[in-house]
């Protein structure tokens, strides 16, 4: 084929290498990490699939999920992407080799450090930051040589603009390891114990943890891959991006307010009032500039929309979109101080969660790799129509989720809050329990859909691997001659 040989030179130009590598943990880890979600999906509902086993009980493999998904996952995804783009974009190699290959091993191992040590039961206990300090030191080590290599490839750009996407992945870069440090910060119990403990105590802990977590949702869940998306929905629509003007006020919209929400996940905790206010009032103003980006890239295809009948990779990236526009006018809802006080504790903040982490984060990072794969293997998609199988079993994967978490949450906040005529709670715990049982059979349905969905794309992309490498094996081979 033509393409192959003009594209080689590209090749050489850029370094793909490290994109390949991490395109392939991002599909591996997905697949485990989404086996691991169904899982403990099933466990909820069956809880004798816990087996008495102390290493894959619930508590322990519920990190591990968030942890293979978020970092292994997302973060390979992120990496990958990042990588490609900020090269396309600048028109240069990324700054150093060597220095890429090293995040590429450091970050494969923190993952699976992480997830074995959960399984063996350490844990400093602050949600999606379960490793200890050592695995902790190795992040922030990786982390510094990333944020280096992706600083130095922009100042080798032989473009003079920085395009917008880039933006999103550097501000997602910076806002990662400020987190990172100052939620990490603990005291190990001896020097060579894994056992730490936080610098911080009381309220004060429980604000760095959620200041940590909610921008963990702002920047590596959102900022990021809206970078994802401002690179690959022009490139697949064929198009420019709709308002370039409006790109950069909404990230700048975006940086300045998400800092600010984090305690809307401490409502009617000890936290001083005030600050529960003020995170709600940051949460609700966060709907324009999310929405922002949502229009943006929806109307990037305006004139286009014929490629929705035909394309299931636009349909993938469209979904996203959709689904990335729903949560975020879902979060400022649940931001309010009286409709925590409904949802918190309750299966509708999972809920959220996942219409977020399934039908946002995984939805735009599918559609952009199916972009990307065929060009870093100089071949088409093994199969159109495996992808379009895979578009479906995920939406209905997804919706079949949240539809179940909706039910069982709402079912949940308000059986727990309800009075008989005497004055005592109408229910025991144990009835809403046995009463969303249903709905975590449902749920787990619906993840083996999404999970089938993701093994599916792992054996297009597979054989799509494969038939790249027999093309350009057969081009090679007559010039050889
Ligand atoms: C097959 C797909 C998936 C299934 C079946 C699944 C299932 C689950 C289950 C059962 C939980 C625990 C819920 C609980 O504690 O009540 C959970 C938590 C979580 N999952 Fe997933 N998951 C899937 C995919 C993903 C993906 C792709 C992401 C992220 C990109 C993700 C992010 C999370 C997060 C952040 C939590 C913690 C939520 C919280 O603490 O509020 N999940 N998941
Ligand atoms: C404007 C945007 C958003 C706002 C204001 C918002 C707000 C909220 C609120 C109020 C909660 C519930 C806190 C609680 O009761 O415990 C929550 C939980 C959560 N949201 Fe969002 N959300 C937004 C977008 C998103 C998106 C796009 C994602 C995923 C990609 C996401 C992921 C999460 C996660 C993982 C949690 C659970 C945290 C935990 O308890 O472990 N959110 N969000
Ligand atoms: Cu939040």
């Amino acid at each position: 084929m033509a393409t192959a040989a003009t594209s080689a030179p590209i090749n050489e130009q850029y370094n793909y290498d490290i994109v390949r590598k991490f395109t392939i943990m991002t599909l591996v880890w997905g697949a485990i990490g989404m086996f691991v979600g169904v899982y403990i999906a099933s466990e909820l509902a069956f809880p004798f699939l816990n087996f008495d086993n102390p290493y894959i009980t619930f508590g322990r493999l519920r990190p591990v999920h968030t942890g293979a998904v978020i970092f292994g996952f997302g973060g390979s995804a992120l990496f990958a992407t990042s990588y490609y783009v900020v090269q396309r974009t600048c028109q240069a190699r990324l700054l150093s080799d060597g220095m890429a290959s090293f995040t590429f091993w450091g970050w494969q191992t923190v993952i699976v450090c992480a997830a074995l040590g959960n399984m063996m039961g350490y844990s400093q206990g602050r949600e999606y930051a379960e490793m200890e300090w050592p695995i902790d030191l190795l992040i922030l080590v990786v982390w510094v040589t990333y944020l280096i290599i992706f600083v130095g490839t922009l100042m080798k750009r032989k473009q003079p603009h920085i395009y917008v996407a880039n933006w999103f992945y550097l501000a997602f870069i910076l806002a990662t390891a400020l987190l990172h440090v100052f939620n990490n910060l603990s005291v190990p119990v001896e020097l060579f114990s894994m056992k730490s403990y936080s610098l911080f105590s009381g309220a004060q802990d429980a604000m760095t943890q959620w200041w940590y977590g909610h921008n963990a949702v702002g920047f590596f869940l959102t900022a990021a891959f809206l970078g994802m998306m401002y690179y690959f929905v022009p490139k697949q629509a064929g198009r420019p991006v709709y308002s370039y003007r409006l790109s950069i006020i909404h990230f700048w919209a975006i940086i300045f307010l998400y800092m600010w929400a984090g305690s809307h996940h401490l409502h009617w905790t000890a936290i001083p009032d005030w600050t529960s206010t003020l995170a709600a009032t940051f949460s609700i103003m966060l709907l324009l500039p999310s929405w922002g980006g949502m229009i943006n890239g929806i109307l990037t295809l305006s004139g286009a929309w014929d490629k929705l009948r035909t394309d299931p990779i636009m349909r993938f990236l469209i979904v996203a979109l959709s689904f990335y526009g729903m949560s975020t006018f879902e979060g400022p809802m649940m931001s309010l101080k009286d409709v925590n006080a409904l949802s918190h504790y309750t299966d509708w903040t999972i809920g959220h969660v996942h219409s977020g982490a399934l039908g946002w984060v995984a939805m735009i990072t599918f559609g952009s790799l199916y972009h990307l794969v065929p060009r870093l293997w100089n071949t088409q998609m093994f199969s159109l129509r495996l992808i379009n199988v895979h578009f479906w079993l995920a939406t209905i994967g997804v919706l079949l989720y949240i539809t179940a978490m909706w039910i069982s949450g709402i079912m949940q906040g308000l059986m727990w809050r309800a009075f008989d005529d005497y004055g005592n709670l109408q229910y025991a715990f144990v009835e809403s329990v046995a009463a969303a049982h249903p709905f975590y059979i449902m749920r787990a349905v619906g993840g083996a859909f999404f999970l089938a969905g993701m093994i599916l794309m792992c054996y297009n992309v597979y054989r799509t691997i494969r038939q790249g490498s027999t093309e350009t094996q057969a081009e090679l081979a007559p010039a050889a001659a």
